[in-house]
């Protein structure tokens, strides 16, 4: 669910009208609503109510300042995979104890960052990030709490890009090395032993493998336990998918109503990582048309947006909504595919899409709060695409688009 909707004949962001929104701030913009953002944030909290949590929003799906502030606001914790994404919860005022620290090459400089700031976890990868952190934290006189991220080999059934559970992926440690890593890591001086985690995918339409993960990765946690090595926390990572198309989802009260019972009696606090599924809908890239050109096998609807905008159809062959933001109802459609103005084939955002558009219309690709200005880059010397938040009646205008002197900033030419 999300606040963009098609009333009185065009698409509004909350109370205002997306085609407005263009006109001032220009395209290709993309327009965030505050309040889907909180609804899919309090969505995962309340799901978890009945138990000690914490709802880690994974920044890498959408770390504009803003955004990571309105989830700050309400008592979210962060997930994070770098120095960079830290920088910016501290800048956006999250509380440094909520941030774990994922991801599979964190460099020794970023482990003293997250130290200084004072992390509430690392979720270390494999026996040598183990130990460099052990060093790392010694070396300072403090013990860096940590959770190990195992990889359970289970199948997520997602885009292989995105399945990060399986054996034959870079993630995590597999649960027999887990359990000799745990071993080994109640004896070093820079280590504190607060937690297990497991992140196995994104975009999951099913919470069964996510279950079947936890499943195996309890079994671990009474086996360690009866070693005399406890827990405070369980980290069951994020994953759960938003809807492009007609995919069923899995609700996070769906999710949590499978995932709780199991963890009863363990005293266990609960540790999630959405990000998807709080910032995906919570988003549209708006685009204009700059022209329509048809050929004898295929008509373009070139538009102002791009792969360096939004990669996710050419690098996933992800399906994206793209609706009109004035529909012209009484004209007749075309099958277009929508390209952008990339030097590249593989430069599309849809393709046989029917649109009755005309070049100067305003079109709209859904669900792109997540993943989409993220991976943007400015490839082709494209400058990115500007940020607004809707919250309400008003905008704000949270990142200014980049224009082409910002691009040549910063580089010098040899003496
Ligand atoms: C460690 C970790 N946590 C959380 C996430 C967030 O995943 P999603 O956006 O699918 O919820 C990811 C990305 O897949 C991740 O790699
Ligand atoms: N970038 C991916 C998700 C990556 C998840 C990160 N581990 C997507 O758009 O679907």
């Amino acid at each position: 669910m999300d606040h963009f909707t098609l009333r009185d004949g065009a698409l509004h962001a909350e109370n205002l009208s997306v085609a407005a929104l263009a006109d001032r701030h220009g395209t290709p913009l993309y327009i965030y609503s505050r309040a889907t953002l909180e609804r899919h944030y309090r969505a995962f909290d309340e799901a978890l109510a009945s138990v000690p949590h914490c709802v880690h929003y994974a920044v890498k799906a959408n770390s504009n300042l803003a955004v990571l502030n309105v989830l700050a606001r309400l008592g979210a914790g962060f997930d994070i995979v770098s120095g960079g994404e830290l920088s910016r919860v501290l800048r956006a005022g999250g509380d440094a104890r909520k941030v774990v620290f994922s991801g599979v090459g964190k460099t020794a400089v970023e482990m003293q960052q997250a130290l200084v700031a004072g992390v509430g976890c690392f979720n270390v990868e494999s026996e040598s990030e183990l130990r460099r952190l052990s060093a790392v934290a010694a070396a300072r006189g403090v013990r860096a709490r940590i959770a190990l991220r195992v990889n359970p080999d289970v199948d997520a059934k997602t885009h292989p890009y995105i399945s990060t559970g399986l054996k034959a992926n870079k993630f995590g440690v597999s649960l027999a090395e887990a359990e000799r890593l745990y071993r080994e890591a109640a004896s070093l001086p820079g280590i504190e032993i607060a937690g297990i985690a497991s992140h196995i995918g994104s975009q999951l339409l099913d919470d069964a493998p996510l279950l079947d993960a936890l499943d195996r990765m309890l079994a671990l946690v009474d086996r360690l336990a009866a070693a005399g090595i406890h827990f405070k926390h369980i980290d069951v990572g994020g994953g759960l998918g938003v809807r492009y198309r007609d995919e069923k989802t899995v609700e996070p009260a769906e999710w949590a109503a499978h995932l709780l019972p199991r963890l009863a009696g363990r005293g266990l606090e609960v540790h999630c990582e959405p990000g998807r599924a709080i910032a995906g809908n919570a988003g549209l890239l708006v685009t204009r048309v700059e022209a329509l050109k048809v050929g004898e096998e295929k008509n373009f609807c070139i538009v102002d947006a791009a792969m360096n905008d939004l990669i996710r159809p050419t690098l996933y062959q992800a399906w994206m909504d793209i609706v009109q933001v004035q529909p012209r109802l009484d004209e007749a459609a075309r099958t277009y595919d929508v390209v952008g103005p990339v030097c590249e084939t593989g430069d599309w955002l849809g393709k046989d899409r029917q649109l009755a558009v005309r070049e100067g219309d305003l079109l709209a690709v859904r669900t792109a709060g997540a993943y989409g200005f993220t991976m943007a880059s400015n490839y082709n010397s494209r400058g990115r695409a500007a940020e607004l938040m809707v919250d309400g009646d008003s905008a704000h205008l949270i990142r200014a688009r980049e224009d082409f002197e910002d691009l040549v900033r910063g580089e010098t030419l040899l003496p």
